[in-house]
């Protein structure tokens, strides 16, 4: 049927009409083609408005949801800022602290504060570990003034801002992606926050007026397979044995990029396994204190040949004292309008207790407070990042900071384990609350 319609119109039965119809048939096909090319045209004109359309809508939605639905902006939110960053003594200094619900970031944050400095955090509240622990961080430096705004040091913008709203003297740069093994599994957040981070952070600080003095956080990491002990300063850090290290080592690199410059005046702190309440649950302290209560086992390392793997283990506030007298023997920046007026200060120190002290005698020391005997598997050490030992020389710190670590292992544990029981509710109720 479809067929002889389609022969009708191409052959048309009665021949003597032909010219006529030819006639016709193209008139029609040329009005139909006319018609369906203006249809055509009509389409296009409306497909581009709507594209346009959609287009700018999809820019206002954009703008609009990073105004509307960003942590950080406003002027209730630039009243934060201002009051946690106001000085309360003589000579106190304006500290920006990144990491600020960290572990070491809390700690530092609420020294400075209680003797009066103006401090204001920031951190992303990534998920590496627990972020309810960093949640009440952070409730626990609000409850002293501290203001942690929720941010991500990548975020070039919110540093502006965060620049523009206070003149910082100071900042402490703590926020980093931690854990010396973990970099197997996720290579790129150490590369995220310890390379991209601080450069963002740097290019924020050196274009702020007035340019803050920067003290931050590298790590005993850098020594990596060097086996002459103590640890010092001088002693050569290019043989990094995992991704971490090497970030950490990249940060002093950059960080003296940024020194010779632009005239930021830098102190890097090499920590030494910082341990103590409100401490990280990714660290072995830590982690073996909740499966030695929770019946579980542990795995402890070893060395290849059998021996035990040891760390110069350095309380909290030890650290914390070494940290604000970094800041307060910080010079300023010598750059302005991101030139360099003179050379600035740039300086490396250890903060370490001094103390090597073994993975399993640390595991006896925990076992006695918690009164609890941990099931251990003795394993040997994989090759994923982790060194045998580390052990610092301070002589550095002692004489140019006035440092002096005065917390040995068993007097810090007994102070974690007090906390850890009492946080998680193991004082309260037999068994605690689970993490
Ligand atoms: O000084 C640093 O620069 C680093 O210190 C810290 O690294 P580490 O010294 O490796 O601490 P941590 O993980 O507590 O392992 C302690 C010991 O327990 C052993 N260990 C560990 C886990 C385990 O399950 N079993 C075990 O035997 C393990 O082999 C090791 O011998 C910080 O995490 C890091 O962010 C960085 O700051």
């Amino acid at each position: 049927m479809m067929m002889r319609v389609i022969e009708d119109e191409l052959f048309p039965s009665t021949p003597g009409k032909v010219k006529i119809e030819r006639t016709h048939a193209a008139s029609r096909q040329f009005h139909r083609c006319f018609a369906s090319t203006s249809t055509l045209f009509l389409w296009a004109l409306l497909l581009i408005a709507l594209t346009a359309s959609y287009l700018s809508f999809q820019s206002f939605v954009d703008t609009s949801s990073r105004y509307f639905t960003a942590s950080w902006g406003g002027l209730h939110w630039e009243r934060q800022i201002r009051a946690s960053a106001a000085v309360r003594r003589d000579d106190g200094i304006a500290v920006l602290v990144t990491g600020a619900a960290g572990f070491v970031g809390t700690h530092v944050s609420l020294a400075l504060r209680r003797r009066g400095d103006g401090v204001v955090g920031i951190d992303n509240f990534n998920a590496y570990y627990d972020p309810s622990l960093k949640k009440a961080r952070k409730a626990l430096l609000a409850g002293h003034g501290v203001f942690v705004v929720d941010g991500d040091i990548n975020d070039a913008r919110l540093l502006e801002k965060l620049f523009d709203t206070v003149p910082f003297t100071h900042v402490m740069h703590l926020a980093a992606q931690a854990g010396v093994r973990y970099a197997i599994e996720n290579p790129a957040s150490y590369i995220h926050s310890n390379v991209a981070g601080l450069v963002t952070l740097l290019e924020a600080c050196k274009s702020a007026d007035p340019q803050p003095a920067i003290v931050w956080a590298s790590s005993s990491s850098v020594y990596g397979l060097n086996d002459k002990v103590p640890f010092s300063e001088s002693d050569r850090t290019d043989r990094p044995a995992s991704l971490y290290a090497a970030t950490k080592k990249a940060g002093e690199e950059i960080t003296h990029i940024y020194n010779h410059i632009y005239g930021l005046s830098i102190t890097g702190l090499r920590f030494f396994t910082v341990y103590g309440p409100w401490g990280r649950p990714d660290m072995a302290y830590f982690s073996f204190t909740r499966n030695i209560l929770q019946g579980k086992p542990i795995t402890v390392y070893r060395g290849r040949d059998g021996t035990d793997l040891a760390r110069d283990f350095t309380y909290i506030d030890d650290i914390v004292k070494g940290c604000v007298a970094a800041l307060d023997t910080a010079e300023a920046s010598t750059g302005i309008g991101k030139q360099k007026r003179r050379p600035a200060q740039y300086r490396i120190y250890n903060l370490g207790n001094t103390s090597p002290v073994t993975v399993p005698a640390l595991v006896r020391i925990l076992e006695r407070y918690l009164k609890v005997k941990a099931r251990k598997n003795m394993v040997e050490m994989p090759g994923n990042g982790d060194v045998p030992f580390t052990h610092a020389n301070i002589s550095l710190a002692r004489a140019e900071l006035g440092y002096k670590p005065t917390t040995n292992l068993e007097t810090g544990l007994k102070k974690f384990v007090k906390w850890y029981l009492s946080y998680y509710g193991y004082s309260r109720r037999a068994g605690g609350k689970h993490q």
